[in-house]
Formats: structure tokens, sequence, C-alpha cells
């Protein structure tokens, strides 16, 4: 996270002190740079810049107003998954004709609602979805523009919790059912078949895993045409993988040159790519801090004010993320191997695992690479309200871009 760095002592984000932050709005809290989604969208962009393309951002990334805002007013498109996805990307002002509409789950309702607005493309992730398309679209009197997600059954190396490429996944549609799905797809009065996508998995550090994904679907592609389908639009997913530790990243410029080679063939042929996590996760840190240090038959725990509520990925999926401490740590300090947990009552709830640390109570830690699946997966168990979040604006400035719940926000609809 190249916008952190010591200064005089202390942990700064550009020119902002952390403990300032913290001082301010309370911890736990959420913290962005604008500068590095910027940085990081315009990487995708100049990637595509000879290209026919559409990026449509993850929304499930991370889904504030601000930061969808920020991304529309670059250009981007959003890939979302729920009507209550499609209504933030409206109200953030980006244009329906860019959103594509993954998920397997699609109701009536969400349904009616995007075809109202008139976005891009439904992603259909099984055949009774595109019955039930066709079905609705014939009743609102419209067309619906569809593309089916294939399963390629490719391995993407990564946790299998966030592995959907495998044919044991619940996501899209098997490889080998693919051409006989197109070929009903094109039967319906209703639906317009104007793409194809994939996506198999999040956090990948390979390339390999892509490419191959890449092939089958050119394979497809080709099929496709020899039974007079013809394809506008490839959409290749997201899941580019983000340095959390020490792991060697593809960047989006080799990703996207690799893939470009695989569909050179096709000029005329739109791609679409819909990265989430590698736009936010380093733009984002957790601010948190140390309520009390505890210390018992030989474990040593720091015990902050941020849990799995505020950040599930280190208890969902064992993720290793960095944490900080915001006063300089000095050579001459005593460290411990702490266990940093939250104050969920849950023996999961561990935001770090051993690490070597010299804390006291009342001291700030941060948690690096938060961007991503931070906020957007908190919740309110154990009755917290959520953290607030604020976002950086160049060297100096910043703004309240979320405020942090109030107990009312925790009962709102509730009735006694
Ligand atoms: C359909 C779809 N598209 C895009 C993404 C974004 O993935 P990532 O955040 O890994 O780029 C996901 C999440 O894995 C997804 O399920
Ligand atoms: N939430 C996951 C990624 C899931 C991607 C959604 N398909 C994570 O934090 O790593």
């Amino acid at each position: 996270m190249d916008f952190l760095h010591y200064q005089n002592g202390q942990l700064f984000a550009n020119q902002v002190a952390i403990s300032d932050l913290a001082e301010q709005y309370g911890t736990p809290l959420y913290v962005y740079s604008s500068d590095y989604i910027t940085k990081q969208f315009l990487a995708y962009q100049q990637a595509l810049n000879d290209t026919n393309h559409l990026i449509c951002y993850a929304v499930k990334a991370n889904s504030n107003l601000s930061v969808l805002n920020q991304l529309a007013n670059l250009g981007a498109g959003f890939d979302i998954v729920s009507q209550g996805e499609l209504e933030r990307v409206l109200k953030a002002g980006a244009d329906a004709n860019k959103v594509v509409f993954s998920g397997v789950a699609k109701s009536i309702v969400e349904i009616e609602r995007a075809l109202t607005v008139g976005i891009k493309c439904f992603n259909v992730e099984s055949e009774p979805e595109l019955y039930r398309i066709n079905d609705i679209a014939k009743r609102l009197n419209k067309v619906a523009t569809i593309s089916l997600r294939i399963n390629p059954d490719v391995d993407a190396k990564t946790h299998p919790y966030i592995s959907t490429g495998l044919r044991e996944n619940k996501f899209g549609i098997s490889y080998q059912l693919a051409l006989d799905v197109y070929r009903k797809a094109k039967s319906l009065s209703n639906i317009k078949i104007a793409g194809i996508d994939c996506h198999i998995g999040s956090q990948l550090t390979e390339l390999s895993p892509f490419l191959d994904a890449a092939d089958r679907i050119v394979a497809l592609v080709d099929e496709l045409k020899a039974n007079d389908i013809n394809i506008e639009h490839i959409d290749l997913g997201g899941g580019l993988g983000v340095c959390y530790n020490d792991e060697k990243t593809i960047s989006p410029l080799q990703l996207v040159t690799e893939l470009k080679k695989k569909f050179a063939k096709y000029a005329n042929v739109e791609l679409l790519f819909e990265p989430g996590r590698c736009i936010v996760a380093n733009a984002g840190l957790l601010i948190t801090k140390v309520e009390y240090t505890k210390h018992q038959d030989g474990n040593h725990f720091a015990i902050v004010d941020a849990g799995m509520n505020d950040l599930i990925r280190p208890a969902l999926y064992d993720a290793w993320m960095r944490v900080l401490p915001v006063k300089e740590p000095k050579s001459s300090d005593e460290t411990l191997i702490y266990n940093v947990v939250g104050p969920i009552c849950e023996s999961s709830d561990v935001l770090a695992h051993q690490r070597d640390l010299s804390v006291q109570q009342d001291d700030l830690l941060v948690v690096c690479s938060a961007g991503a699946y931070g906020f957007s997966m908190a919740s309110n168990y154990n009755s917290h309200p959520r953290p607030a979040e604020v976002m950086l604006i160049g060297e100096q400035q910043h703004k309240v871009i979320r405020q942090r719940e109030s107990f009312d926000d925790l009962w709102r609809g509730e009735s006694l």
C-alpha cells in the first residue's frame, strides 16, 4: 500500500496521520484512497485502450456510493448481483446500459427492475433463468439482452470458497450443455443473444487458469459461429489477485495483454472485464484500537475493537491480512507473538494469528488491504453498529463517505 508510510514515529496515509483520523471519527474506521482506486481502474482502461471494451467494476467488492460514483465518472460499467446493487449504482450516477447482471438466483422482481431500467446484459446462469427472463420480457413487451455464463471447469488455484469455475460449483452453465442452451435461447421470442461470459474465481495469482478458460471460450465462440449464433461481446469476469502478504501477482496490463491475444481474431467483438478486488483491495485499510491485552497460559491476545463483524475475511477464509502498528516500531521494542482478536463471541473472531507485535492498551493498529470485501461483507452481529468510511482525497484532504451507524440504525424497521 504505497500511500502508507511512517513519519516522525507515526503511521500516515498520504499526509494524513492515522491517529488523527481515529481521534476525529472513532474506531473501527475504514479509510480508502481515491487516488489508488483511480490508478487501478486506469491501469485496466489503458491496457484496453486500443480495444472495444467495457470495464464493469464488481460492486460486491466495495459498494460505497462514493466509490461507485468515482468509478462511474471514470467511465466504468458495473457488474451487479442483486437489485440492491442495481439501485446503488443508479443512485451513484451509473448508466443502466453499462450494467451487467450476474448471480445464480435472480428473482422475478429483480429481473423486472433490470428490464425496466434497461441494463446492458443479463449474465444468465441456468436454463430455467433463461425461460424466466424470456417470460418476463414478453409480459413487459421488451427484449432482454443476454449472455450465458459458462462454467469452463477450470481450476482457478485459489481458496475453494472463492473458486467458481469448477463443474461442482453452483455457478454458470456447464460447458458441455452450453451449445444446446444457446440454441434454445435463440428460439425464444424475447431474448437477444449478445455475449458469452465466464468468471472462474477470485484472488487468482496465476495466469494459466485465465488462459485455460479463455481457450475454452474461444472454442465455444467458434462452435457458436458455426451454428449461426454470433457473439457481440465476451465477458471474462474478474478475479485478478492482489498482494496481501508476499504473493507474486499479475498486473492488469499483463492479464489484459495476454487475453487480448486470445481474442484478437474477433475484430469487432467487445471485451468486458468484471474486476472487483484489484480495483479497491489495496486502496483500503481498517483502523482499530487495542481495548485490552491479555496474557495467559502462554497465549498473548491483542483484543481490538474491530471484529469479524467488521472484516470477516480472516475468519471466513483464514485470509492473511497485514497488521501494522500506528506507532512506528523501534528495534529496541520488546515484542510478543500475539493473536489479534475482536470483540465477537466466536472463537473464530481472529483478525490475525501469531503476529510479532509490541502493543499496549489503547494503541492503534491498522489492517491493510481491507478495501475489498471489507465493509461490503460487514454485519451487525453482536449488535455492533457498522463503522464509518472515510475517503482520502489527494495528499491532505479527506471526507466522510459513510457515517458510523447509530444505535437507531440497529433496530430500524423492528417493532416491540
Ligand atoms: C460474477 C463475478 N464477477 C466478478 C467478480 C469479482 O471478482 P474479483 O473481486 O476477484 O475481481 C466476482 C467475485 O468473485 C464474481 O462472482
Ligand atoms: N469475498 C471474497 C471473494 C468472493 C468473491 C465473490 N465472488 C473475499 O473476500 O476474498
